[in-house]
């Protein structure tokens, strides 16, 4: 027996999700920010800008937020991470609605994390979930096997959430670590720009690995010092979303990070890109979260600089090799 579920936001996820969701059967609306991708919707049956070979049966679109909300019993949240603040303030949410975030990225200012975002704006800590794991959009598109991880504070609704979204090829786990999924969520788009840097400087296998290593050691420590589990960052939301956004030119994140590494601006980066790359944003609040828990995260700060002007990449894989030497642990 399917659910009422609204998607709040019709880029690529928030797409492949009410894709997920239709055809897990439940009734899916899809709110689009511009009437013309949600027309797009409703006459062609697919998005005209995002996943746009994509067929969504069962997927009705709207730009009306209010239309897209009303009687919705999940309502899963879609927009990138430094505008759900400003999105959230515009919208009615059904009083009892269970509510899914999407977004992997720390709100720039409050350092929240999307789950504490959510929770500021008025909804019960035990009906909030996030999704996060290795999920490329545009192969959840393309009904290739992936598998999730479905986070709640109360495991009940984290179940819940699950069921609601499971399908033959999408395969949700659940967890009650919500920070720790979060932490690993948006962390790995800081470490996948420092990958595609290294990428795009013509490094192989051997750079990749480190840095992804190394950096999911640091985001460990972030999400250790916030009270998370460590087991999580071992797990699909974190190593396995880590290899999966690092390896893959399909990530916006490690795109970027290759256009860096090929002496592209953080401007001309930003118009090659082709969605929204959440570690532009995000590395700088992760490291000042770094900062206040008192957490080294050497990775993630190179990044920051990079991305400020202050290293190049050379530098920055520079001076990260030039660290003293230590125990790995
Ligand atoms: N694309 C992917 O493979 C995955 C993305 N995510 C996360 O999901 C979140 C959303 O990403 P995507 O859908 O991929 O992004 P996208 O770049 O494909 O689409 C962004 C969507 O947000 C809308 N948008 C932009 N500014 C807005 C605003 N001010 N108010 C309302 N809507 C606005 C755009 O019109 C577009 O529909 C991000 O946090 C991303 O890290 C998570 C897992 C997989
Ligand atoms: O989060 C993702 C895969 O799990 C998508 O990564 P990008 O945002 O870098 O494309």
């Amino acid at each position: 027996m399917g659910v009422r579920a609204t998607v709040m936001g019709a880029g690529a996820w928030g797409t492949a999700f009410a894709m997920i969701l239709a055809t897990a059967g439940n009734e899916v609306t899809l709110w689009a920010r511009r009437p013309e991708i949600a027309e797009g919707i409703n006459n062609t049956g697919c998005n005209p800008d995002y996943l746009t070979g994509t067929h969504l049966p069962g997927v009705t679109a709207t730009a009306d937020p209010d239309a897209a909300l009303t009687g919705a019993e999940v309502v899963v949240l879609a927009v990138p991470a430094q505008q759900l603040r400003a999105n959230l303030a515009g919208w009615t949410m059904p009083a009892e609605a269970i509510v899914v975030s999407l977004a992997k990225g720390i709100e720039v200012g409050t350092l929240q994390t999307m789950g504490q975002v959510v929770h500021e704006h008025g909804i019960l800590r035990d009906r909030i979930t996030v999704v996060s794991g290795p999920n490329l959009a545009d192969e959840i598109a393309a009904r290739q096997p992936a598998t999730t991880v479905v986070a709640g504070w109360d495991r009940a609704v984290a179940e819940q959430v699950g069921a609601v979204c499971r399908t033959p090829w999408f395969r949700p786990y659940t967890s009650i670590d919500v920070i720790g999924c979060e932490i690993a969520g948006a962390t790995k788009n800081a470490i996948a720009l420092a990958v595609g840097m290294g990428m795009g400087r013509g490094f192989g296998a051997n750079s990749m690995a480190s840095l992804i290593t190394r950096g999911l050691a640091e985001s460990t420590r972030l999400g250790e010092s916030l009270g998370a589990d460590p087991h999580t960052f071992a797990g699909l939301a974190g190593m396995g979303d880590l290899v999966a956004t690092c390896m893959s030119p399909l990530s916006r994140n490690r795109s970027f990070g290759e256009h860096l590494g090929r002496g592209l601006s953080v401007a001309e980066a930003t118009t090659a890109s082709r969605g929204v790359a959440e570690g532009v944003r995000s590395s700088t609040s992760i490291l000042a979260l770094a900062h206040r828990q008192d957490v080294e995260m050497p990775i993630v700060e190179r990044v920051v600089q990079v991305l400020a002007g202050e290293l190049s990449p050379d530098e920055a894989i520079r001076t990260l090799m030039a660290r003293e030497t230590k125990p790995e642990r």
